[in-house]
């Protein structure tokens, strides 16, 4: 699913309203019922005091077709109107007609106005700010704002979080709506999904409200969402005649004293993403374990504790490299000498990455679309200090064009950039905040590429389903308990789950008695 930006999605309104020959007024109605048919479902004509909290812009016109429909139905509501600014959008208004025609008179809230009372059981809906909003609210509106947060009302958000920009953290946290769910108008905002700005958003959904398709599907984004869909259209299927042959080498080289269990993640994660063989390079101390622990996996040796030569004389497909392999300078001068004659196809991690950051000259012996892995740790470490989430995607972009490498930045929503685009992905949960399950990442992409995945969809496909492992353990683990090893083990359900449970279908529509 593509995410466009705030320009491109007032492009497709315009679109849709010269192509489909409707008013700007009809298409907040469709918005507005949209989120109507939501709540129905769900609330069932349920006697709940419901807040309607509205700009006066059109995110609070939408708010304000929304508060009567929900009269029409009977629902029990209070609308207000945030009078943060003198301007008001013609749907506004014209909304705000056809509520006083039905006799419903709005409370209009400004500076010296008090706090409404809003119990605990209530509903609020901010409709205060939607993707208009270009500077922080006053303060008046933050204090309204904080006031909405503090209460323990259910706070569902119009399209984007009131008090939240679509290209920008926020400077001041208390302006911003803590919302519980988020309704977005047929496509999700960026700031959805970034650590600095996803923080606001408990819970999101897209309402499709009929935006012009031939729009929205030739536009291009910058980023796209990755879910099923997206991920089975570059899927690989094994084929009857093939051999352990077919499926690639992956050699993953790493470990050091103390650290050999991170090869024997990756390595095993290797194998259960497909890849045919799969030999683990680590120092002599390590030998044992990873024999023992994975038998179906090769070793080599080098070193004694730590690796001090990278020198071997199979043929592998793709080398994993990098995980718990130390920064000791033997190891520095082995990966130097290696980097410097190797051609096979690269996916970095850990201490490779660390190694890089300090040596930045190795950088131009990565063989073109490498895939590096780094945690936000580690990629500080690679491309500087940025003073906000926006700052550090654009540093990665950058750094991912100029190194021509696939950038996979780990994250509760990993993203991979590659040449300009960003994948985001949605699958995965805060029980992979655990050791080693960085390695298992590793291992998974690594035994993609070995299988032919072209590096682009060896890291999109490799980070979805390592989510997505994660979340099908937690049924039985929980997110405390979860370790590596029980998102390798979950390996096998989330390639089934790929073809078994289909994604989740679009919103139900409810009739209303108007139709
Ligand atoms: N295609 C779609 O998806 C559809 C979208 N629709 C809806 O439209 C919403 C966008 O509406 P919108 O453009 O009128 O902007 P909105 O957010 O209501 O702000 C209003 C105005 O406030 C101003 N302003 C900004 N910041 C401010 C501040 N801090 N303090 C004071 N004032 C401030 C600024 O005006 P300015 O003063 O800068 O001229 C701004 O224009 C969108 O989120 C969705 O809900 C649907 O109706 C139909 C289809
Ligand atoms: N809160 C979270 N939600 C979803 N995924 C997470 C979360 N925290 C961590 N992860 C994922 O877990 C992995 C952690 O990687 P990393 O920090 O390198 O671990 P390690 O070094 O212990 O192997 C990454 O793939 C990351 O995206
Ligand atoms: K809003």
């Amino acid at each position: 699913m593509k995410v466009f930006t705030a320009q491109q999605i007032y492009n497709a309104d315009k679109a849709t309203i010269e192509r489909q020959q409707i008013s700007s007024d009809e298409l907040m109605e469709r918005a507005a019922t949209q989120i109507f048919n939501w709540m129905h479902l769900r609330m069932q004509g349920a006697p709940v005091k419901i807040h309607l909290f509205c700009g006066i812009g059109n995110n609070g016109g939408d708010g304000l077709a929304l508060a009567r429909q929900l009269w029409e139905h009977g629902y029990n509501i209070a609308v207000y109107v945030v009078k943060y600014s003198e301007k008001r959008s013609k749907d506004f208004l014209t909304n705000l007609d056809r509520l006083k025609d039905r006799k419903i008179w709005p409370v209009y809230l400004d500076a010296d106005s008090e706090l409404p009372s809003i119990g605990p059981d209530d509903i609020i809906v901010d409709a205060i700010f939607g993707i208009g909003l270009n500077r922080t609210p006053d303060d008046w509106v933050s204090q309204l704002i904080q006031h909405l947060n503090k209460t323990k009302a259910f706070i569902l958000s119009v399209d984007i979080p009131s008090g939240l920009f679509t290209d920008s953290v926020p400077k001041d946290s208390a302006s911003v709506i803590q919302s519980n769910y988020v309704l977005s108008f047929q496509v999700p905002k960026l700031v959805f999904f970034l650590p600095q700005t996803g923080i606001y958003v408990e819970q999101w959904e897209v309402l499709d409200i009929g935006l012009d398709t031939a729009y929205l599907m030739e536009t291009e984004t910058e980023y796209e969402l990755i879910a099923k869909n997206e991920v089975l259209q570059f899927y690989r299927p094994r084929t009857k005649y093939s051999h352990k042959g077919t499926y690639g080498h992956s050699l993953i080289i790493g470990g050091s004293y103390g650290k050999i269990g991170a090869v024997t993640l990756a390595s095993k994660s290797a194998l259960k993403a497909g890849s045919g063989l799969v030999t683990a390079y680590v120092p002599e101390c390590g030998y044992q374990i990873v024999q023992t622990s994975v038998p179906e996996v090769m070793v080599l040796t080098n070193g004694e504790s730590l690796i001090e030569a990278i020198d071997f004389e199979i043929e592998p497909t793709v080398i994993g490299i990098g995980i718990g392999m130390g920064t000791e300078d033997k190891t520095v001068k082995a990966l130097e000498k290696f980097l410097k004659v190797n051609k096979m196809p690269l996916v970095v991690d850990a201490d490779a990455l660390n190694i890089l950051s300090k040596n930045q000259n190795l950088l131009q012996f990565l063989p073109k679309e490498s895939i590096l892995t780094p945690h936000p740790k580690e990629l500080e470490r690679l491309v500087g200090k940025w003073k906000d989430d926006f700052e550090k995607l654009k540093k990665v972009k950058e750094f991912s064009e100029k190194q021509n490498v696939v950038m996979v930045i780990k994250g509760a929503h990993t993203i991979t950039f590659f040449k300009g685009r960003g994948y985001i992905n949605t699958t995965g949960n805060p029980g992979m905040a655990t050791a080693g399950s960085g390695d298992t990442l590793t291992g998974i992409i690594t035994g993609l590429v070995a299988q032919g995945y072209p590096s682009l969809h060896a890291a999109i496909l490799g980070v979805y389903i390592h989510g997505k492992s994660a979340d099908l353990s937690i049924a039985n683990k929980g997110y405390q308990a979860l370790t590596a090893t029980d998102i390798i083990e979950s390996m096998g359900s989330a390639f089934i789950d790929l073809f078994t449970s289909p994604e989740k279908e679009a919103p139900v529509e409810v009739e209303t008695n108007e139709n």
